[in-house]
């Protein structure tokens, strides 16, 4: 579960500050999709990084499954890496390595033998369909198949929360459904908080919840 309060974000450049984020708080529950929507400059992205822990210059309170996270750098950085998946609109698997490497990579930074990786990732695989690509890199892949991968990577070390950030912006109609629906069905059974900024209409009737900000406030739920 993730819950956020009062979180206000304000960026300087040049003397100026700009209001990113003035007093946004919300609740989502463990196995909950939601959607963040709003229009572009409406704080989506600056919210997106606050609660995926990739910056500590905010005022307000954080909590993932009743923990407050702390805002000292590297108490963040570990909270990340241990709890935290990220799924981007590019995919950004890694080129040179194999399906199999590219979802045994972020487990390495976990405390798991061998054995218990390589279960972890054929596991994931075969729930995202793709156990028979296992060997392939990720460019002999299509863009569908690629955020499969993709999606399989932020679900391996079975993440408290998932980021998303415009998952199904490169995909056809179809393939960006059977992704929203994976991606729902998955959080559902892993138990995982899904946070999902989009500004795509197919993808928030599929999620369980929308989020509307404007002009860095949310609107009602
Ligand atoms: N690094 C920055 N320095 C100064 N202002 C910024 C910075 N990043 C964002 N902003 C401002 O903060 C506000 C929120 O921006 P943010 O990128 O969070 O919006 P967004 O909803 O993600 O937009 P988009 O959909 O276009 O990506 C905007 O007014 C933007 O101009």
């Amino acid at each position: 579960m993730l819950r956020f309060e009062n979180i206000n974000k304000a960026y300087r450049t040049g003397g100026l500050s700009v209001t990113a984020l003035a007093g946004v708080s919300a609740e989502i529950k463990a196995g909950e999709t939601v959607a963040l929507c709003g229009p572009s400059g409406s704080g989506k992205s600056t919210l997106l990084n606050i609660c995926g822990l990739l910056d500590n210059q905010y005022q307000g309170t954080i909590w993932l499954n009743g923990q407050a996270i702390p805002k000292h750098k590297n108490q963040l950085t570990q909270i990340r890496r241990a709890k935290l998946g990220f799924i981007f609109q590019q995919y950004n698997l890694i080129p040179v390595m194999s399906v199999y490497e590219n979802l045994e990579f972020p487990l390495l930074m976990l405390d798991l033998s061998k054995k218990q990786r390589r279960e972890q990732v054929t596991e994931i695989l075969d729930k995202v369909g793709l156990k028979e690509h296992i060997s392939k890199l990720p460019g002999q892949l299509s863009g569908g198949q690629q955020q499969r991968v993709a999606i399989a990577r932020a679900l391996v070390k079975r993440p408290e929360m998932v980021i998303a950030d415009e998952p199904t912006a490169n995909l056809d109609t179809a393939t960006a459904n059977m992704i929203m629906d994976l991606m729902r069905d998955l959080g559902n059974d892993l138990g995982s908080t899904f946070l999902v900024a989009t500004h795509d209409q197919r993808m928030t009737e599929r999620c369980h919840r929308v989020l509307n900000l404007a002009d860095g406030m949310l609107g009602a739920l």
